[in-house]
């Protein structure tokens, strides 16, 4: 069960930086209600990247991931090569629910001394390698492939082929003609769907496999937001926290901190930051219009950084909504016990650790709108697959829906591509000599 908690927006309580959402939701009926039937309407064109919506009835699919998964009950360490969406959401939700046997280890940058110390660590025989790219020609990934695949195939020689596993577009690409070449297993990204949106496919569910995740009821949580997705502007929860975004960035809100009270759920702001981000951040409009849109989001765990960053969030510039997400039962507790000697501490005594955690989160909620800075919240009534499939594709549907609200598109990512093309320059790639001799003139080599 998910829900929204939207008491800290309302005007009645913090005035002029709320908003009134009754009244907003009858205002906003029409564009929201187009909004959503825009959004299921193009569902079906490969060109509109809105195959993640699909995905978690894809039952068949994972099926085929279950079945990899049981064939190599031999891994005891599994390493994904991925940056970006081909990393980020399998790391979230592996962090929440992840319960071994396997250990898995996340290869998302090239700083040599992190991926040196990995290869140390590991026994060759049982590692599975899974590298993931759906272009299959990010820089970064490609080079951990490179250095995987000479590690593995130096210690085990031709047997390093049984220790790789590839995730990667159906036809485009260089690593489905290597896979094939190669006789290694490979699982498919869908076309329609963006690395940001992939957690579902075997992107995500591949690796969640190996640490024993609930993967048909993570991706029952999905279908039941993609089921609040289609429903009445009333009860379509997705179209709500997205006019919730559009209109407090109206009210000059332009950063949007996303703060969970949980170290579970410590990787889902790295996740939600490329969503929204890569996202929405957009220079030009759908008619090609330059908008510069967006709101920046800002990862935060509470209550860590109670103590870290809310001095600057309730006395700071007025230019945030702060997204909490709160559990309403723990999976486990534990008591605070009472000590003879610091009685000072006994408003702890016999309370649980459960019951501060879930105070500071609605002490720290309403000191905040005190101060006026409007925050609400995700309620999840417990951490496990199904809800936290459920944010997530929700998370997707609010993205979608504020591509809509914004008259952008939210599922392409322009602005990263010139710092790519710098690099090929800089590392001296074929074809971009012309650049590197720019980069030079301008001083950057
Ligand atoms: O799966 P790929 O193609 O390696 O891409 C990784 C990431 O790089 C980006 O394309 C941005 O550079 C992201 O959108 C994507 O999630």
């Amino acid at each position: 069960m998910l829900r929204l908690d939207l008491s800290n927006l309302d005007s009645r309580r913090i005035g002029s930086q709320g908003i009134d959402l009754e009244q907003a939701l009858r205002a906003h009926k029409k564009r929201l209600e187009a909004a959503r039937d825009a959004l299921w309407g193009r569902k079906g064109d490969p060109a509109e990247f809105l195959g993640w919506i699909d995905v978690p009835e894809d039952t068949q699919t994972l099926r085929k991931v279950l079945r990899y998964r049981e064939a190599n009950a031999w891994v005891e360490d599994l390493v994904v090569l991925g940056i970006g969406g081909s990393a980020l959401g399998a790391q979230a939700v592996n962090a929440a629910l992840g319960k071994g046997p396997v250990r898995l280890h996340f290869v998302d940058n090239v700083e040599p001394e992190p991926i040196l110390e990995l290869l140390r660590s590991l026994e060759p025989r049982k590692t599975l390698v899974n590298v993931i790219s759906k272009s299959g020609s990010t820089a970064e990934t490609m080079a951990a492939f490179l250095a995987f695949r000479r590690w593995l195939e130096e210690a085990l020689g031709q047997d390093w082929k049984r220790h790789v596993v590839v995730t990667t577009d159906p036809a485009r690409g260089i690593l489905r003609p290597y896979a094939q070449a190669e006789g290694l297993p490979a699982f498919e990204v869908p076309p329609a769907v963006g690395g940001r949106f992939s957690v579902t496919c075997p992107v995500g569910t591949l690796p969640l496999a190996f640490v024993g995740v609930d993967l048909e009821a993570l991706l029952a949580g999905c279908r039941k937001a993609n089921e609040t997705a289609q429903a009445q502007v009333e009860a379509n929860l997705p179209a709500q926290s997205a006019l919730v975004h559009h209109l407090l960035s109206q009210k000059g809100k332009s950063v949007n901190v996303f703060m969970p009270y949980s170290t579970r759920l410590r990787y889902l702001p790295d996740w939600f930051v490329q969503l929204h981000d890569e996202s929405l951040g957009k220079a030009i409009d759908r008619e090609g219009k330059v908008v510069h849109t967006g709101t920046t989001a800002v990862r935060a765990i509470g209550t860590t950084d109670q103590h870290a960053q809310v001095q600057l969030f309730r006395e700071g510039p007025h230019d945030k909504l702060i997204t909490f997400v709160r559990l309403e039962k723990p999976t486990e507790d534990l008591k605070i016990p009472a000590v003879a000697g610091l009685e000072a501490l006994d408003y702890l005594f016999g309370r649980s650790f459960f019951e501060l955690l879930d105070a500071e989160a609605k002490a720290t909620a309403h000191a905040l709108a005190k101060a006026h800075q409007p925050n609400f919240a995700f309620v999840l009534e417990r951490l496990d697959a199904y809800t936290l499939g459920w944010l997530m594709q929700h998370l997707m549907w609010q993205t979608a829906f504020l591509g809509e609200l914004w008259n952008i598109n939210a599922f392409d990512q322009p602005g990263v591509e010139l710092g790519k093309e710098y690099t090929y320059a800089l590392m001296g790639r074929r074809g971009y000599e012309k650049l590197a001799a720019e980069l030079k003139a301008e001083g950057v080599e």
